[in-house]
């Protein structure tokens, strides 16, 4: 059996088990070493594979055009949708990039594998003023998944929906109560197969699609939680009914191996005759014709332009960037911004506007007395961890570093009445600097790698985890805009992190409360716990600690969460700034419908993996009851088959 095949199952072969000092952990050492060499030579096999047929889905690539549906883009909305569209209806999902790769099943290859084009769009934003002085010109680096899975192969898995609070706005904002909390409850739970401690509160799932578990290593997280308690915050369910608190990380994740909008809709599809997944298949526009009704796709496969068509919807899913740009080049945008590009006007709506983002920073090092290392590097991909990983799905490699979570209100959200609905998280990363933690952050996130060299060098080898401290309720506005008419061309993004004065102060409090949470807990105390004494490169000017500091500090460190929403807002129909109505389609064209995270209002407090996936589970409900379908594509062998296919 291959490595990729124990990879997938999650169990050895008889003749496998035993120590891993062979070949097999030669190998995997030297593709650890590599991995771009890693990713190129998969993508070229793949890509190539796809365009001679020889995949697994090649029974179904006949040059068939027409279909109920066209999808576009089978990341982590996309799959969902084609999941549950393709039990009802013949479905075609075209997905520009391609197979998800085996080592983004393991949760503590996450950081390895951003920044890279085979698996990433890797999007740049416009350079920042007040922000994201740490990145090569002040350039914010956003990565999106490419392939199928999206970005739910590439997050770090933290499954957090944010607060009631965040869907009852939804409702408001949009004056649609299907959209508040209680509403929506059953979308979030219709996906999921929740394994934890909260699993008798009545806030999750059992039997959906994906999984939901602790990863089995959780570092320091536990510790962290009995900190935040000390300090007055309860242990909380993230996923419930909660208003402030913190909890070790649930993880989209089966058998210890990362398993979402791939492993829990995708892979058990691919017997499915009513689903056509079309892969290196870059959608570049819709078709619509003069009574603004989108009947077909333009795309490009394999070098050659080719059109589907849709006997009913079109449904866009291809993430808050490219569904925008998408729109734009169909000819549905700003009027002004696509006749300047020239693009010829199909519905005038405000595409790419309302652009929103966490924005974090990273805040470290923390060092600790006790041995709780746990570094990217040698101590966590080893033979030993590989075994146990292989074997049982436990282990190191089962943590994508992000260990507990939680948020609390700020006391400027206390001040405005508003200390029931957060507007700080931390995540905590319990991972200690190794040799090529520094350069390995840099590059995957794309920043300056002399700055990290430079700060990080001190902590090289010692005990020690970083924080991850996010403005949860954001007030800065961006927007996207095309740069030309070629759909191969990046976009122009802009998110004007930082351009007003209260999302700085929110962060600021957040650091010093992160800070007062290690050193003012007897939990971190008794650990020795502390946050360096080294200063930041670039704020020598500054107070050590002062808040002239801490700005001075979040204005470099400055580096996107990757929770980007809105370019396609969900509104009350006539409201200016709807692109979709609370139906999902878009505003005054018919037979088309967005369904990702593009359509979010507001950003919700936690994080939008789990937000994305509800979305398409009330989209593709809405649709059903729309087209009263008769079931059709149910797995061959019934539902119950695509249990423990992966
Ligand atoms: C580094 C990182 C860490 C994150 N960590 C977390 C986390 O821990 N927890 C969490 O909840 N969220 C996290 N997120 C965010 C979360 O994963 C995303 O918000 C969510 O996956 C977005 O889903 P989506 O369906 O909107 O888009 P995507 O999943 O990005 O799907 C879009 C799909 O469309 C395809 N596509 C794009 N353009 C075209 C085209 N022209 N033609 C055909 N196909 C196209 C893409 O290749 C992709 O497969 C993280 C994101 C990143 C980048």
């Amino acid at each position: 059996m291959h490595f990729q095949q124990m990879l997938r199952r999650g169990r050895a072969p008889a003749e496998s088990r035993g120590p891993f000092g062979g070949i097999t952990t030669t190998v995997i050492a030297t593709m650890l070493a590599s991995v771009s060499v890693y990713l190129r030579s998969w993508a070229a096999y793949d890509r190539l594979s796809d365009s001679v047929g020889n995949t697994a889905y090649s029974i179904f690539s006949t040059e068939k055009d027409h279909f109920d549906f066209i999808i576009v883009g089978g990341g982590t909305a996309g799959a969902v949708a084609a999941y549950r569209l393709s039990e009802y209806y013949d479905v075609l999902l075209l997905e520009a990039g391609g197979e998800m790769n085996d080592f983004q099943l393991i949760p503590a290859m996450s950081l390895l594998m951003l920044n890279y084009p085979e698996v990433d769009w890797r999007h740049k934003t416009v350079p920042q003023r007040h922000s994201c002085f740490g990145s090569p010109k002040n350039r914010s680096h956003w990565s999106q998944g490419r392939g199928l899975g999206g970005t739910s192969n590439l997050n770090f898995l933290i499954h957090a929906r944010g607060c009631p609070k965040d869907y009852d706005l939804w409702a408001q904002l949009t004056g649609d109560p299907s959209w508040g909390f209680e509403a929506v409850l059953p979308y979030f739970k219709k996906s999921e197969n929740y394994i934890g401690r909260w699993a008798d509160n009545g806030f999750h799932g059992v039997g959906g699609p994906m999984t939901l578990q602790e990863p089995d290593f959780i570092g320091v997280g536990e510790k962290w939680v009995q900190a935040t308690v000390e300090m007055g915050w309860p242990r909380a369910d993230i996923n419930g009914n909660f208003t402030e608190g913190f909890d070790t990380t649930t993880y989209t994740m089966k058998d210890g191996r990362r398993s979402a909008a791939y492993g829990a809709w995708l892979d058990p599809l691919r017997n499915r005759l009513t689903l056509t997944i079309r892969k290196y298949a870059h959608v570049r526009k819709v078709l619509i014709d003069g009574q603004k009704r989108a009947y077909g796709v333009e795309y490009e496969r394999h070098g050659t332009i080719k059109h589907a068509f849709a006997k009913k919807e079109i449904v866009l899913t291809a993430g808050t960037m490219n569904t925008a740009q998408i729109l734009m080049l169909s000819g549905v945008g700003p009027r002004r911004h696509l006749r300047n590009i020239g693009v010829p006007l199909v519905k005038d709506l405000p595409v790419g506007l309302n652009l929103q983002d966490h924005l974090s920073v990273y805040l470290g090092p923390f060092f600790v007395n006790e041995p709780i290392k746990f570094s990217i590097g040698d101590d966590v991909i080893n033979p030993s961890t590989i075994g146990r990983f292989i074997i049982q799905g436990k282990g190191a490699l089962t943590s994508a570093g992000t260990q507990a979570t939680g948020f609390f209100a700020s006391k400027y959200a206390k001040a405005a009445g508003e200390g029931d609905w957060p507007d700080v998280q931390i995540i905590v990363c319990g991972v200690s600097a190794g040799e090529n933690f520094p350069s390995e952050i840099a590059r995957g996130f794309g920043m300056k790698k002399t700055l990290w060299q430079d700060y990080y060098e001190h902590a090289i080898g010692y005990h020690s985890f970083f924080l991850i401290v996010s403005g949860a309720r954001p007030r800065a506005r961006g927007y996207i805009r095309l740069k030309n008419t070629d759909p191969m061309s990046p976009t122009r993004i802009q998110p004007n992190y930082f351009d007003n004065e209260h999302d700085v102060k929110i962060m600021v409090e957040g650091i010093k409360t992160a800070v007062a949470i290690v050193e003012e807990t007897l939990t971190f105390n008794e650990m020795g716990g502390r946050f360096t004494d080294k200063v930041l490169p670039g704020c020598e000017q500054y107070i050590f600690r002062s808040d002239e500091y801490w700005e001075c500090y979040a204005r470099i460190v400055s580096v996107s969460l990757h929770h980007i929403v809105g370019s396609a807002t969900m509104g009350a129909e006539g409201s200016p700034g709807a692109v979709v109505d609370t139906q999902l389609r878009v505003v005054g064209v018919t037979g088309l419908r967005v369904m990702d995270a593009s359509i979010m209002p507001r950003v919700p407090i936690g994080n939008t993996n789990a937000p994305a996936i509800m979305i398409a589970e009330k989209g593709t409900d809405m649709i059903i009851s729309l087209w009263k379908g008769t079931r059709l594509g149910a797995p061959i062998g019934g539902d119950e088959e695509d249990e423990g296919r992966y």
